[in-house]
Protein backbone atom coordinates (compact mmCIF):
# COMPACT_ATOMS: atom_id res chain seq x y z
CA UNK A 1 0.00 0.00 0.00
CA UNK A 2 0.98 3.15 -0.55
CA UNK A 3 0.29 4.66 3.03
CA UNK A 4 3.79 6.12 4.68
CA UNK A 5 4.93 4.72 7.45
CA UNK A 6 5.14 7.62 9.69
CA UNK A 7 7.08 7.08 13.43
CA UNK A 8 4.68 6.02 16.41
CA UNK A 9 4.24 7.08 19.49
CA UNK A 10 6.13 9.88 20.92
CA UNK A 11 5.27 8.92 24.68
CA UNK A 12 5.46 5.54 25.62
CA UNK A 13 2.72 2.96 26.04
CA UNK A 14 3.79 2.89 29.79
CA UNK A 15 4.07 6.89 30.39
CA UNK A 16 0.42 7.14 29.05
CA UNK A 17 -0.79 4.30 30.80
CA UNK A 18 0.27 5.63 34.09
CA UNK A 19 -1.36 8.88 33.54
CA UNK A 20 -4.48 7.10 32.80
CA UNK A 21 -4.05 4.42 35.66
CA UNK A 22 -3.32 7.64 38.43
CA UNK A 23 -6.42 8.15 39.89
CA UNK A 24 -6.80 4.52 41.20
CA UNK A 25 -3.35 3.61 41.60
CA UNK A 26 -4.13 2.27 45.01
CA UNK A 27 -5.76 -0.79 43.35
CA UNK A 28 -4.37 -0.80 40.32
CA UNK A 29 -1.05 -1.54 42.11
CA UNK A 30 -2.74 -3.82 44.54
CA UNK A 31 -4.23 -5.73 41.44
CA UNK A 32 -1.34 -5.78 39.92
CA UNK A 33 1.14 -6.94 43.10
CA UNK A 34 -1.66 -9.72 43.34
CA UNK A 35 -0.72 -10.89 40.23
CA UNK A 36 2.33 -11.26 40.75
CA UNK A 37 2.38 -12.84 43.81
CA UNK A 38 -0.02 -15.51 41.88
CA UNK A 39 3.08 -15.75 39.28
CA UNK A 40 5.77 -15.68 41.96
CA UNK A 41 3.66 -19.25 43.92
CA UNK A 42 3.55 -20.54 40.64
CA UNK A 43 7.58 -20.41 40.15
CA UNK A 44 7.30 -21.70 43.91
CA UNK A 45 5.42 -24.80 43.03
CA UNK A 46 7.59 -25.47 40.40
CA UNK A 47 10.35 -25.62 42.70
CA UNK A 48 8.44 -27.51 45.53
CA UNK A 49 7.26 -30.16 43.28
CA UNK A 50 10.95 -30.63 41.73
CA UNK A 51 12.34 -30.56 45.13
CA UNK A 52 9.60 -33.01 46.25
CA UNK A 53 10.28 -35.15 43.05
CA UNK A 54 13.47 -35.69 44.17
CA UNK A 55 13.13 -35.70 47.88
CA UNK A 56 14.54 -38.71 50.06
CA UNK A 57 11.58 -38.65 52.35
CA UNK A 58 9.01 -38.08 49.74
CA UNK A 59 5.88 -35.86 50.45
CA UNK A 60 6.00 -34.99 53.75
CA UNK A 61 3.34 -33.18 55.58
CA UNK A 62 5.02 -29.40 55.80
CA UNK A 63 5.91 -30.33 51.71
CA UNK A 64 2.09 -30.89 51.48
CA UNK A 65 1.06 -27.74 53.31
CA UNK A 66 3.35 -25.59 51.37
CA UNK A 67 2.08 -26.75 48.09
CA UNK A 68 -1.70 -26.15 49.43
CA UNK A 69 -0.40 -22.72 50.88
CA UNK A 70 1.34 -22.14 47.26
CA UNK A 71 -1.67 -23.11 45.29
CA UNK A 72 -4.21 -20.52 47.19
CA UNK A 73 -1.88 -17.84 46.82
CA UNK A 74 -1.94 -18.75 43.15
CA UNK A 75 -5.60 -18.82 42.68
CA UNK A 76 -6.44 -16.33 45.10
CA UNK A 77 -3.74 -13.72 43.77
CA UNK A 78 -5.20 -14.05 39.85
CA UNK A 79 -8.76 -13.95 40.92
CA UNK A 80 -8.19 -10.51 43.02
CA UNK A 81 -5.76 -9.89 40.29
CA UNK A 82 -8.64 -10.16 37.28
CA UNK A 83 -11.06 -8.33 38.99
CA UNK A 84 -9.11 -5.51 40.27
CA UNK A 85 -7.21 -5.04 36.70
CA UNK A 86 -10.45 -5.27 35.04
CA UNK A 87 -12.37 -2.75 37.05
CA UNK A 88 -10.04 -0.50 37.12
CA UNK A 89 -9.09 -0.50 33.36
CA UNK A 90 -12.99 0.36 32.83
CA UNK A 91 -13.00 3.09 35.10
CA UNK A 92 -9.68 4.32 33.43
CA UNK A 93 -11.38 4.01 29.87
CA UNK A 94 -14.34 5.41 30.93
CA UNK A 95 -12.11 8.61 31.83
CA UNK A 96 -10.70 8.94 29.28
CA UNK A 97 -13.86 8.76 26.72
CA UNK A 98 -15.37 11.51 29.44
CA UNK A 99 -11.74 13.65 28.99
CA UNK A 100 -12.13 13.05 24.66
CA UNK A 101 -15.60 14.00 24.65
CA UNK A 102 -15.13 16.79 26.54
CA UNK A 103 -12.51 18.29 24.67
CA UNK A 104 -14.41 17.48 21.60
CA UNK A 105 -17.33 19.49 23.35
CA UNK A 106 -14.92 22.54 24.07
CA UNK A 107 -12.77 22.37 21.11
CA UNK A 108 -13.09 25.88 19.01
CA UNK A 109 -15.54 25.06 15.82
CA UNK A 110 -12.88 25.47 13.14
CA UNK A 111 -10.34 22.74 14.80
CA UNK A 112 -13.31 20.25 14.59
CA UNK A 113 -14.07 21.56 11.01
CA UNK A 114 -10.19 20.61 10.23
CA UNK A 115 -9.84 17.44 12.04
CA UNK A 116 -12.83 16.04 10.09
CA UNK A 117 -15.78 14.33 11.56
CA UNK A 118 -14.75 10.52 10.48
CA UNK A 119 -11.39 10.74 12.22
CA UNK A 120 -13.30 11.99 15.68
CA UNK A 121 -15.32 8.99 14.94
CA UNK A 122 -12.47 6.19 14.61
CA UNK A 123 -10.63 7.42 17.22
CA UNK A 124 -13.34 7.36 19.63
CA UNK A 125 -14.83 4.10 18.29
CA UNK A 126 -12.28 1.84 17.28
CA UNK A 127 -8.53 3.24 19.40
CA UNK A 128 -10.37 3.39 22.51
CA UNK A 129 -12.14 0.24 22.26
CA UNK A 130 -8.57 -1.20 21.86
CA UNK A 131 -7.48 -0.01 24.91
CA UNK A 132 -10.49 -1.34 26.44
CA UNK A 133 -9.99 -4.69 25.33
CA UNK A 134 -6.44 -3.99 26.24
CA UNK A 135 -7.29 -3.68 29.85
CA UNK A 136 -8.79 -6.94 30.70
CA UNK A 137 -5.31 -8.80 28.86
CA UNK A 138 -3.28 -6.74 31.01
CA UNK A 139 -4.01 -8.79 34.40
CA UNK A 140 -2.71 -12.29 32.69
CA UNK A 141 0.26 -10.33 31.47
CA UNK A 142 1.32 -9.24 34.61
CA UNK A 143 0.61 -13.22 35.88
CA UNK A 144 2.89 -14.39 33.07
CA UNK A 145 5.33 -11.80 33.89
CA UNK A 146 5.95 -12.84 37.29
CA UNK A 147 6.21 -16.91 36.43
CA UNK A 148 8.80 -16.06 33.52
CA UNK A 149 10.79 -13.70 36.38
CA UNK A 150 10.28 -16.20 38.88
CA UNK A 151 11.13 -19.46 37.46
CA UNK A 152 13.82 -17.66 35.44
CA UNK A 153 15.37 -16.31 39.27
CA UNK A 154 14.94 -20.33 39.88
CA UNK A 155 17.37 -21.16 37.38
CA UNK A 156 19.74 -19.47 38.43
CA UNK A 157 19.76 -20.71 41.83
CA UNK A 158 19.44 -24.23 40.84
CA UNK A 159 22.62 -23.45 38.07
CA UNK A 160 24.27 -20.20 37.41
CA UNK A 161 26.33 -21.59 34.52
CA UNK A 162 23.22 -23.43 32.74
CA UNK A 163 21.27 -20.10 33.35
CA UNK A 164 23.63 -18.52 31.08
CA UNK A 165 22.81 -20.70 28.07
CA UNK A 166 19.54 -20.08 28.68
CA UNK A 167 20.08 -16.07 29.32
CA UNK A 168 22.04 -15.95 26.06
CA UNK A 169 19.16 -17.89 23.99
CA UNK A 170 16.57 -15.66 26.01
CA UNK A 171 18.57 -12.61 24.95
CA UNK A 172 18.63 -13.64 21.40
CA UNK A 173 15.11 -14.07 21.42
CA UNK A 174 14.37 -10.63 23.21
CA UNK A 175 16.52 -8.84 20.11
CA UNK A 176 14.37 -11.00 17.04
CA UNK A 177 11.31 -10.38 18.69
CA UNK A 178 12.12 -6.34 19.82
CA UNK A 179 12.34 -6.29 16.13
CA UNK A 180 9.80 -8.24 15.23
CA UNK A 181 7.97 -5.79 17.10
CA UNK A 182 8.71 -2.29 15.38
CA UNK A 183 7.86 -3.93 12.45
CA UNK A 184 4.69 -5.02 13.44
CA UNK A 185 3.76 -1.58 14.96
CA UNK A 186 4.25 0.15 11.92
CA UNK A 187 2.68 -2.12 10.35
CA UNK A 188 -0.32 -1.87 12.66
CA UNK A 189 -0.02 1.70 12.53
CA UNK A 190 -0.25 1.90 8.69
CA UNK A 191 -2.98 -0.22 8.98
CA UNK A 192 -4.87 2.17 11.40
CA UNK A 193 -4.76 5.15 9.03
CA UNK A 194 -6.52 2.97 6.68
CA UNK A 195 -9.28 2.39 9.01
CA UNK A 196 -10.01 6.64 9.12
CA UNK A 197 -10.59 6.20 4.93
CA UNK A 198 -12.78 2.97 6.02
CA UNK A 199 -15.16 4.87 8.66
CA UNK A 200 -15.44 7.59 5.67
CA UNK A 201 -16.76 5.01 3.30
CA UNK A 202 -18.91 3.82 5.78
CA UNK A 203 -19.98 7.31 6.09
CA UNK A 204 -20.44 7.61 2.49
CA UNK A 205 -22.20 4.45 2.00
CA UNK A 206 -24.82 4.56 4.73
CA UNK A 207 -25.42 8.67 3.69
CA UNK A 208 -24.64 8.18 0.32
CA UNK A 209 -27.45 5.14 0.01
CA UNK A 210 -29.56 6.97 -2.03
CA UNK A 211 -27.05 8.42 -4.59
CA UNK A 212 -25.02 4.58 -4.89
CA UNK A 213 -28.61 3.15 -5.63
CA UNK A 214 -29.46 5.37 -8.78
CA UNK A 215 -25.31 5.28 -9.99
CA UNK A 216 -24.26 1.91 -11.18
CA UNK A 217 -20.55 2.93 -12.07
CA UNK A 218 -20.22 4.90 -9.07
CA UNK A 219 -21.84 1.41 -7.21
CA UNK A 220 -19.37 -0.37 -8.74
CA UNK A 221 -16.24 2.17 -7.94
CA UNK A 222 -17.07 2.66 -4.60
CA UNK A 223 -17.18 -1.42 -3.67
CA UNK A 224 -14.36 -2.15 -6.28
CA UNK A 225 -11.77 0.53 -5.80
CA UNK A 226 -12.19 2.45 -2.66
CA UNK A 227 -13.86 0.05 -0.26
CA UNK A 228 -12.02 -2.87 -2.12
CA UNK A 229 -8.94 -1.29 -1.90
CA UNK A 230 -8.70 -0.01 1.87
CA UNK A 231 -10.59 -3.35 3.34
CA UNK A 232 -7.67 -5.44 1.29
CA UNK A 233 -5.12 -2.72 2.11
CA UNK A 234 -6.23 -3.15 5.97
CA UNK A 235 -5.84 -7.33 5.24
CA UNK A 236 -2.86 -7.33 3.77
CA UNK A 237 -0.79 -4.83 6.32
CA UNK A 238 -2.36 -7.32 9.46
CA UNK A 239 -1.32 -9.91 8.14
CA UNK A 240 2.28 -8.59 7.43
CA UNK A 241 2.47 -7.66 10.78
CA UNK A 242 0.69 -10.70 12.21
CA UNK A 243 3.00 -13.03 10.07
CA UNK A 244 6.18 -10.86 11.48
CA UNK A 245 5.23 -11.61 15.04
CA UNK A 246 4.36 -15.61 14.20
CA UNK A 247 7.84 -15.78 12.68
CA UNK A 248 9.46 -14.12 15.96
CA UNK A 249 6.99 -16.64 17.82
CA UNK A 250 8.53 -19.69 15.93
CA UNK A 251 11.78 -18.51 16.43
CA UNK A 252 11.93 -18.36 20.13
CA UNK A 253 9.90 -21.70 20.10
CA UNK A 254 12.60 -23.40 18.65
CA UNK A 255 15.28 -21.90 20.65
CA UNK A 256 13.52 -23.29 23.63
CA UNK A 257 13.61 -27.00 22.36
CA UNK A 258 17.13 -26.27 21.20
CA UNK A 259 18.38 -24.88 24.82
CA UNK A 260 16.84 -27.92 26.34
CA UNK A 261 18.28 -30.16 24.07
CA UNK A 262 21.81 -28.60 24.41
CA UNK A 263 21.09 -29.07 28.27
CA UNK A 264 20.65 -32.78 27.90
CA UNK A 265 23.47 -33.34 25.36
CA UNK A 266 25.86 -31.72 28.02
CA UNK A 267 24.70 -33.51 31.05
CA UNK A 268 27.26 -36.08 31.21
CA UNK A 269 29.97 -33.56 29.93
CA UNK A 270 28.96 -30.86 32.81
CA UNK A 271 28.05 -33.88 35.15
CA UNK A 272 25.34 -32.12 35.83
CA UNK A 273 23.38 -33.52 38.99
CA UNK A 274 20.05 -34.91 38.31
CA UNK A 275 17.58 -32.61 40.02
CA UNK A 276 19.17 -29.68 38.67
CA UNK A 277 18.29 -30.98 34.91
CA UNK A 278 14.91 -31.51 35.58
CA UNK A 279 14.06 -28.98 37.60
CA UNK A 280 15.59 -26.66 34.50
CA UNK A 281 13.67 -28.77 32.13
CA UNK A 282 10.25 -28.30 34.33
CA UNK A 283 10.75 -24.60 34.78
CA UNK A 284 11.76 -24.52 30.79
CA UNK A 285 8.88 -26.42 29.50
CA UNK A 286 6.42 -24.79 32.52
CA UNK A 287 7.59 -20.78 31.48
CA UNK A 288 7.59 -21.70 27.91
CA UNK A 289 3.59 -20.87 28.42
CA UNK A 290 4.02 -18.03 29.85
CA UNK A 291 6.94 -16.48 27.73
CA UNK A 292 4.85 -17.09 24.73
CA UNK A 293 1.85 -15.26 25.78
CA UNK A 294 3.76 -12.30 26.90
CA UNK A 295 5.02 -12.33 23.69
CA UNK A 296 1.39 -13.46 21.63
CA UNK A 297 0.40 -10.14 23.48
CA UNK A 298 3.32 -8.21 21.40
CA UNK A 299 0.93 -7.50 18.54
CA UNK A 300 -1.88 -6.27 21.32
CA UNK A 301 0.55 -3.70 23.18
CA UNK A 302 1.66 -2.79 19.37
CA UNK A 303 -2.17 -1.75 18.74
CA UNK A 304 -2.75 -0.33 21.89
CA UNK A 305 0.52 1.83 21.58
CA UNK A 306 -0.91 2.95 17.98
CA UNK A 307 -4.40 3.64 19.51
CA UNK A 308 -2.90 5.87 22.08
CA UNK A 309 -0.88 7.48 19.83
CA UNK A 310 -4.06 8.08 18.30
CA UNK A 311 -6.03 9.38 21.06
CA UNK A 312 -2.80 11.58 21.77
CA UNK A 313 -2.79 13.07 18.44
CA UNK A 314 -6.85 14.07 18.83
CA UNK A 315 -5.57 15.37 22.53
CA UNK A 316 -3.34 17.66 20.68
CA UNK A 317 -5.43 18.88 18.23
CA UNK A 318 -8.41 19.75 20.77
CA UNK A 319 -5.29 21.14 23.59
CA UNK A 320 -6.69 24.37 23.58
CA UNK A 321 -10.21 24.18 24.41
CA UNK A 322 -12.15 27.42 24.78
CA UNK A 323 -13.16 29.00 28.20
CA UNK A 324 -15.82 27.94 30.55
CA UNK A 325 -17.85 25.59 28.07
CA UNK A 326 -18.89 23.17 30.61
CA UNK A 327 -20.16 25.54 33.18
CA UNK A 328 -23.08 25.78 34.70
CA UNK A 329 -26.02 27.67 32.22
CA UNK A 330 -26.46 31.30 33.40
CA UNK A 331 -29.18 32.89 32.35
CA UNK A 332 -29.88 34.00 28.94
CA UNK A 333 -28.30 37.68 27.92
CA UNK A 334 -29.95 40.34 27.05
CA UNK A 335 -28.61 42.45 23.51
CA UNK A 336 -28.94 46.25 22.64
CA UNK A 337 -26.69 45.96 19.60
CA UNK A 338 -23.95 43.84 18.71
CA UNK A 339 -21.19 45.35 16.27
CA UNK A 340 -18.03 44.13 14.58
CA UNK A 341 -15.43 46.34 14.05
CA UNK A 342 -12.76 45.87 12.00
CA UNK A 343 -13.10 41.98 11.20
CA UNK A 344 -11.08 39.71 9.07
CA UNK A 345 -11.25 35.83 9.06
CA UNK A 346 -9.11 33.54 6.85
CA UNK A 347 -8.85 30.09 6.27
CA UNK A 348 -5.83 28.45 6.63
CA UNK A 349 -5.30 27.56 2.87
CA UNK A 350 -5.68 23.24 1.85
CA UNK A 351 -4.54 22.45 -1.34
CA UNK A 352 -6.18 25.36 -3.38
CA UNK A 353 -6.78 29.44 -2.44
CA UNK A 354 -7.28 30.44 0.82
CA UNK A 355 -10.57 32.47 1.84
CA UNK A 356 -10.09 35.46 3.29
CA UNK A 357 -13.13 37.94 4.55
CA UNK A 358 -13.28 41.43 5.81
CA UNK A 359 -12.26 43.59 7.62
CA UNK A 360 -16.19 43.95 7.70
CA UNK A 361 -17.95 46.58 10.10
CA UNK A 362 -21.30 45.54 10.90
CA UNK A 363 -23.82 46.73 13.56
CA UNK A 364 -26.57 44.61 14.57
CA UNK A 365 -29.81 46.29 16.71
CA UNK A 366 -32.00 44.91 18.57
CA UNK A 367 -36.00 44.38 16.84
CA UNK A 368 -34.88 44.41 13.32
CA UNK A 369 -34.55 42.05 10.80
CA UNK A 370 -30.93 41.58 8.76
CA UNK A 371 -30.95 40.40 5.46
CA UNK A 372 -27.33 38.69 4.81
CA UNK A 373 -27.19 38.13 0.57
CA UNK A 374 -24.54 37.86 -1.92
CA UNK A 375 -23.36 35.01 -4.51
CA UNK A 376 -22.64 31.41 -3.56
CA UNK A 377 -19.11 31.72 -1.80
CA UNK A 378 -19.25 35.34 -1.42
CA UNK A 379 -18.61 34.47 2.50
CA UNK A 380 -22.38 35.25 4.19
CA UNK A 381 -21.71 32.02 6.06
CA UNK A 382 -18.76 32.76 7.26
CA UNK A 383 -19.84 36.47 8.56
CA UNK A 384 -22.79 34.52 10.90
CA UNK A 385 -20.37 32.40 11.86
CA UNK A 386 -18.43 35.23 13.13
CA UNK A 387 -21.19 37.11 14.30
CA UNK A 388 -22.46 34.30 16.51
CA UNK A 389 -19.25 34.02 18.04
CA UNK A 390 -18.19 30.69 16.20
CA UNK A 391 -15.29 31.57 14.52
CA UNK A 392 -12.59 33.91 16.63
CA UNK A 393 -11.90 36.55 14.17
CA UNK A 394 -8.09 37.04 13.31
CA UNK A 395 -8.27 40.91 13.41
CA UNK A 396 -11.17 43.44 14.87
CA UNK A 397 -13.44 42.87 18.16
CA UNK A 398 -16.92 42.37 18.63
CA UNK A 399 -18.97 44.52 20.60
CA UNK A 400 -21.80 43.53 22.80
CA UNK A 401 -23.90 46.63 23.96
CA UNK A 402 -20.62 48.53 24.09
CA UNK A 403 -18.44 45.89 25.48
CA UNK A 404 -15.63 43.95 23.97
CA UNK A 405 -16.57 40.20 23.51
CA UNK A 406 -13.24 38.18 24.60
CA UNK A 407 -12.35 34.59 25.13
CA UNK A 408 -13.23 34.78 28.44
CA UNK A 409 -17.16 36.14 27.43
CA UNK A 410 -17.34 34.44 24.00
CA UNK A 411 -19.05 31.59 25.38
CA UNK A 412 -21.87 33.75 27.19
CA UNK A 413 -22.24 35.97 24.25
CA UNK A 414 -23.23 33.17 22.01
CA UNK A 415 -26.21 32.44 24.21
CA UNK A 416 -27.78 35.26 22.81
CA UNK A 417 -28.83 33.36 19.29
CA UNK A 418 -30.95 30.08 18.49
CA UNK A 419 -29.91 29.52 14.72
CA UNK A 420 -31.14 27.03 12.39
CA UNK A 421 -27.91 26.27 10.05
CA UNK A 422 -28.23 25.08 5.86
CA UNK A 423 -26.58 22.04 7.52
CA UNK A 424 -28.39 21.89 10.71
CA UNK A 425 -28.57 19.40 12.85
CA UNK A 426 -31.78 17.74 14.32
CA UNK A 427 -31.96 17.04 18.20
CA UNK A 428 -35.14 14.99 18.97
CA UNK A 429 -34.53 16.13 22.86
CA UNK A 430 -36.52 18.91 24.04
CA UNK A 431 -34.51 20.49 27.29
CA UNK A 432 -36.33 23.66 27.46
CA UNK A 433 -39.47 23.87 29.43
CA UNK A 434 -42.90 23.55 26.98
CA UNK A 435 -45.88 25.38 27.65
CA UNK A 436 -48.31 22.87 26.05
CA UNK A 437 -50.29 26.02 24.24
CA UNK A 438 -47.39 27.64 23.27
CA UNK A 439 -46.34 24.46 21.92
CA UNK A 440 -50.01 23.74 20.52
CA UNK A 441 -49.98 27.47 18.38
CA UNK A 442 -46.25 26.95 17.32
CA UNK A 443 -47.57 23.63 15.68
CA UNK A 444 -50.13 24.99 14.03
CA UNK A 445 -48.55 27.89 12.65
CA UNK A 446 -45.94 25.74 11.55
CA UNK A 447 -48.82 23.86 9.56
CA UNK A 448 -47.08 20.53 11.61
CA UNK A 449 -49.88 19.85 13.41
CA UNK A 450 -50.78 15.78 13.59
CA UNK A 451 -47.24 15.45 12.45
CA UNK A 452 -45.67 15.08 16.00
CA UNK A 453 -45.86 15.66 19.59
CA UNK A 454 -43.07 15.96 22.47
CA UNK A 455 -43.79 12.99 24.81
CA UNK A 456 -40.78 12.44 27.24
CA UNK A 457 -38.81 15.64 26.08
CA UNK A 458 -39.01 13.97 22.97
CA UNK A 459 -40.68 14.98 19.61
CA UNK A 460 -42.60 11.62 18.83
CA UNK A 461 -40.78 11.50 15.47
CA UNK A 462 -38.22 13.33 13.08
CA UNK A 463 -39.15 10.87 10.31
CA UNK A 464 -40.46 13.88 8.31
CA UNK A 465 -40.77 15.20 4.98
CA UNK A 466 -37.31 17.64 4.47
CA UNK A 467 -39.18 20.70 4.36
CA UNK A 468 -41.13 19.77 7.91
CA UNK A 469 -37.54 18.49 9.61
CA UNK A 470 -36.49 22.30 8.50
CA UNK A 471 -39.92 23.69 10.45
CA UNK A 472 -39.05 21.40 13.14
CA UNK A 473 -35.60 23.11 13.15
CA UNK A 474 -37.54 26.56 13.71
CA UNK A 475 -39.77 25.23 16.34
CA UNK A 476 -36.62 24.17 18.37
CA UNK A 477 -35.33 27.82 17.65
CA UNK A 478 -38.37 28.81 18.96
CA UNK A 479 -38.55 26.84 21.86
CA UNK A 480 -34.81 28.31 23.16
CA UNK A 481 -36.41 31.26 24.02
CA UNK A 482 -32.77 33.41 22.69
CA UNK A 483 -33.15 37.04 21.70
CA UNK A 484 -31.32 36.97 18.69
CA UNK A 485 -32.52 33.84 15.74
CA UNK A 486 -30.34 33.03 12.74
CA UNK A 487 -31.67 31.60 9.83
CA UNK A 488 -28.85 30.47 7.15
CA UNK A 489 -31.45 29.54 3.54
CA UNK A 490 -34.33 28.30 5.99
CA UNK A 491 -36.55 28.85 3.51
CA UNK A 492 -34.57 27.05 -0.09
CA UNK A 493 -36.77 23.53 0.99
CA UNK A 494 -40.20 25.34 1.69
CA UNK A 495 -43.20 25.20 -0.86
CA UNK A 496 -44.15 28.61 -2.23
CA UNK A 497 -47.21 29.04 -0.15
CA UNK A 498 -44.89 28.39 3.38
CA UNK A 499 -42.22 30.53 1.92
CA UNK A 500 -44.07 33.44 1.65
CA UNK A 501 -45.57 32.80 4.85
CA UNK A 502 -41.84 32.43 6.24
CA UNK A 503 -40.73 36.20 4.47
CA UNK A 504 -43.69 37.71 5.01
CA UNK A 505 -45.30 37.00 8.48
CA UNK A 506 -42.93 34.66 10.60
CA UNK A 507 -40.43 37.08 10.66
CA UNK A 508 -42.26 40.08 11.37
CA UNK A 509 -44.05 37.92 13.89
CA UNK A 510 -40.63 37.01 15.58
CA UNK A 511 -39.78 40.48 15.14
CA UNK A 512 -42.73 41.49 17.15
CA UNK A 513 -41.99 40.10 19.80
CA UNK A 514 -38.92 41.73 20.72
CA UNK A 515 -36.15 39.34 19.08
CA UNK A 516 -33.61 39.90 16.13
CA UNK A 517 -34.04 38.59 13.40
CA UNK A 518 -31.15 37.66 10.97
CA UNK A 519 -31.53 35.59 7.63
CA UNK A 520 -29.32 34.84 4.64
CA UNK A 521 -31.64 34.38 1.64
CA UNK A 522 -31.18 33.86 -1.70
CA UNK A 523 -34.65 35.05 -1.84
CA UNK A 524 -34.54 38.45 -3.85
CA UNK A 525 -38.06 38.18 -4.19
CA UNK A 526 -38.77 38.63 -0.71
CA UNK A 527 -35.47 41.04 0.20
CA UNK A 528 -38.00 43.85 0.84
CA UNK A 529 -39.13 42.26 4.21
CA UNK A 530 -35.73 42.98 5.34
CA UNK A 531 -35.19 46.23 7.38
CA UNK A 532 -31.72 46.27 6.65
CA UNK A 533 -29.34 44.11 3.56
CA UNK A 534 -25.98 43.44 3.68
CA UNK A 535 -24.53 43.08 0.17
CA UNK A 536 -21.58 40.53 0.32
CA UNK A 537 -19.07 40.81 -2.34
CA UNK A 538 -15.49 38.32 -2.25
CA UNK A 539 -15.67 38.23 1.33
CA UNK A 540 -16.52 41.82 1.92
CA UNK A 541 -19.45 44.09 2.62
CA UNK A 542 -20.34 45.86 -1.05
CA UNK A 543 -23.20 47.46 -0.05
CA UNK A 544 -26.01 47.82 3.02
CA UNK A 545 -29.43 49.00 2.03
CA UNK A 546 -32.08 50.18 4.34
CA UNK A 547 -35.83 51.78 4.72
CA UNK A 548 -36.74 52.91 1.15
CA UNK A 549 -33.95 51.23 -0.55
CA UNK A 550 -34.98 47.84 0.45
CA UNK A 551 -38.84 48.30 0.54
CA UNK A 552 -38.60 49.42 -2.75
CA UNK A 553 -37.56 46.46 -4.53
CA UNK A 554 -40.22 44.63 -5.96
CA UNK A 555 -41.56 41.09 -5.03
CA UNK A 556 -40.79 39.45 -8.53
CA UNK A 557 -37.75 41.72 -9.33
CA UNK A 558 -33.69 41.26 -8.14
CA UNK A 559 -31.78 43.31 -6.08
N1 LIG B 1 -14.37 24.99 6.54
C1 LIG B 1 -13.81 25.66 5.51
N2 LIG B 1 -12.49 25.51 5.23
C2 LIG B 1 -11.92 26.19 4.22
N3 LIG B 1 -12.59 27.04 3.43
C3 LIG B 1 -13.89 27.25 3.65
C4 LIG B 1 -14.58 26.57 4.71
N4 LIG B 1 -15.87 26.98 4.70
C5 LIG B 1 -15.98 27.87 3.69
N5 LIG B 1 -14.81 28.03 3.05
C6 LIG B 1 -14.53 28.93 1.92
O1 LIG B 1 -15.01 30.21 2.28
C7 LIG B 1 -15.72 30.81 1.21
C8 LIG B 1 -16.99 31.43 1.74
O2 LIG B 1 -17.83 30.39 2.19
P1 LIG B 1 -19.24 30.70 2.85
O3 LIG B 1 -19.82 29.41 3.27
O4 LIG B 1 -19.10 31.78 3.85
O5 LIG B 1 -20.03 31.29 1.57
P2 LIG B 1 -21.56 31.66 1.43
O6 LIG B 1 -21.63 33.07 0.93
O7 LIG B 1 -22.32 31.33 2.65
O8 LIG B 1 -21.97 30.69 0.22
P3 LIG B 1 -23.35 29.95 -0.13
O9 LIG B 1 -24.30 30.98 -0.67
O10 LIG B 1 -22.94 29.00 -1.19
O11 LIG B 1 -23.84 29.29 1.12
C9 LIG B 1 -15.92 29.76 0.17
O12 LIG B 1 -15.24 30.16 -0.99
C10 LIG B 1 -15.32 28.49 0.70
O13 LIG B 1 -14.44 27.94 -0.24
Amino acid sequence: MGTPMTPIASRPLLVSAIRLLRPFWRLALAATLSGMASGLATAWLLASINDALHSDQGATPALLLGFAGLCLVTVAGEVASDLGNSYVGQQAVAVLRTELTDRILSAPIDRIERFRTHRITAVLNHDVEVLSNFTFAFSSLAIAFAVTLGGLVYLLILSPLMSLVAAVALALGMTVHMRARSRGRAGFDAARRLQDELQQQYHAISEGAKELRISRPRRLHMRAVRLGGTIAGIRDLRIRAMRTYMSANAFGSVLFLLVIGLLLALQSRLAIPAEVLSGFVLVLLYIKGPLQQLVAALPAIGQAQVALHNIAALERAFANPEDGLLEPVKSIPAMRRIELVGVTYGFPPEGGVSFHLGPVDLTLDTGEILFIVGENGSGKTTLVKLLLGLYEPREGIIRLDGREVTAASRDDYRQLFSTVFADYFLFDEVIEPVDERDMARHLQRLELVGKLSIREGRFTTTDLSTGQRKRLALLLAYLEQRPVVVFDEWAADQDPAFRRIFYAELLGELRAQGKTVVVISHDDRYFRFADRLVLMKEGRIAEIRHGEEVIGIPEHGHA
